[in-house]
């Protein structure tokens, strides 16, 4: 383990997740590693090279970031212990003396790619993609060859590099967002805020109908809300999905707790990612039936029948 705590972050500087990173009170004066992708940020938090590394989970145009959906449902001993939201809009840059009709390649993360395509084929419509490892990445290839003309980056870009912007503000969407998780290795769950979320991700026992519905009931029984639903191909055959689950609320309210404990009698495998406190601030509001108080009273009774007290 590395002697002062580190912090693992898709680099180089400049990229938003770094920005998400400068959202984190305990990660300022730290050590910060850039790296190229995010098996290698999560490798460092397993080795102990860093005590966590933020990475990009979920984008509000393109949903979840498959990448990291997988790598959390494969890497053991992981925990989320915080999300951060970052605004995220895009320029197209290139060396200094080209124009947007010089270019006909595109250097750019397949991420920001995805979220500009509107612009890109309306503005460039026969250019070629290459693919790149982080939006700066992008940026920085464009001054090491020739193989692009143009590069997808953040607006910040030019404070780090000698390029010249082509069009600002180039997003899909202006009002894109992304979501990006802190992650650490397995920890004890925070206290609960009460604006909090929970991730996991399940598996179903076999391919029959209503599968999905008993998954579901589990959540929607106990009155809790689901943010986040998608599925991921497990990988060891054709049709095997996996869920990746986002729930609103912790692990120590009474009705997360029961609604996994539910999950887990019949699903083979839950991860549980983590119970966090949310990036929205917002508070969760139950109705009293599913409060803690009515969990706790229920069990109380059941402990009176058996008990004989009443
Ligand atoms: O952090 C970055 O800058 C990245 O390259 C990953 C990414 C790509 C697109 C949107 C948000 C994050």
């Amino acid at each position: 383990m590395s002697a002062a705590p580190a912090y693992s972050y898709l680099g180089p500087a400049g990229t938003f997740t770094e920005a998400a990173l400068k959202q984190v009170p305990e990660a300022a004066g730290k050590v910060w590693h850039p790296v190229n992708n995010v098996g290698e940020a999560l490798d460092d938090v397993v080795t102990g090279r860093s005590v966590a590394a933020m990475i990009a989970i979920e984008n509000s145009v393109e949903g979840g970031v498959s990448a990291t959906q997988d790598a959390l449902a494969n890497i053991p001993g992981l925990r989320i212990i915080g999300e951060f939201l970052v605004t995220v809009n895009f320029v197209l840059v290139a060396r200094p003396g080209t124009t947007l009709a010089d270019v006909k390649v595109v250097n750019a993360h397949p991420v920001a790619y995805a979220q500009t395509h509107l612009w890109l084929d309306a503005q460039l419509p026969t250019h070629g993609h290459i693919p790149a490892a982080s939006n700066v990445a992008a940026a920085a290839s464009l001054l090491l060859d020739k193989t692009a003309d143009a590069a997808i980056a953040p607006p910040g870009i030019t404070d780090h590099h000698d390029l010249v912007v082509l069009a600002s503000d180039i997003g899909d969407n202006p009002n894109a967002q992304t979501r990006f998780v802190l992650v650490s290795r397995t920890v004890a769950v925070p206290e609960k805020t009460g604006s909090d979320k929970t991730s996991i991700i399940a598996e179903l026992p076999d391919d029959r109908a209503g599968g999905l519905l008993d998954m579901l009931e589990q959540f929607a029984t106990r009155g809790v809300n689901m943010s986040l639903l998608e599925s991921r191909p497990i990988g060891d055959a054709m049709g095997r999905y996996r869920f990746v689950i986002d729930l609103d609320g912790h692990i120590l309210d009474e009705r997360v707790a029961d609604a996994l404990l539910g999950l887990k009698r019949f699903s083979p495998n839950v991860i549980f990612l983590g119970s966090y406190p949310r990036a929205d601030k917002l508070e969760i509001e139950v109705t009293q039936r599913y409060g803690d108080e009515v969990f706790i009273e229920a069990r109380d009774w059941l402990r009176g029948l058996i008990s004989g007290e009443h």
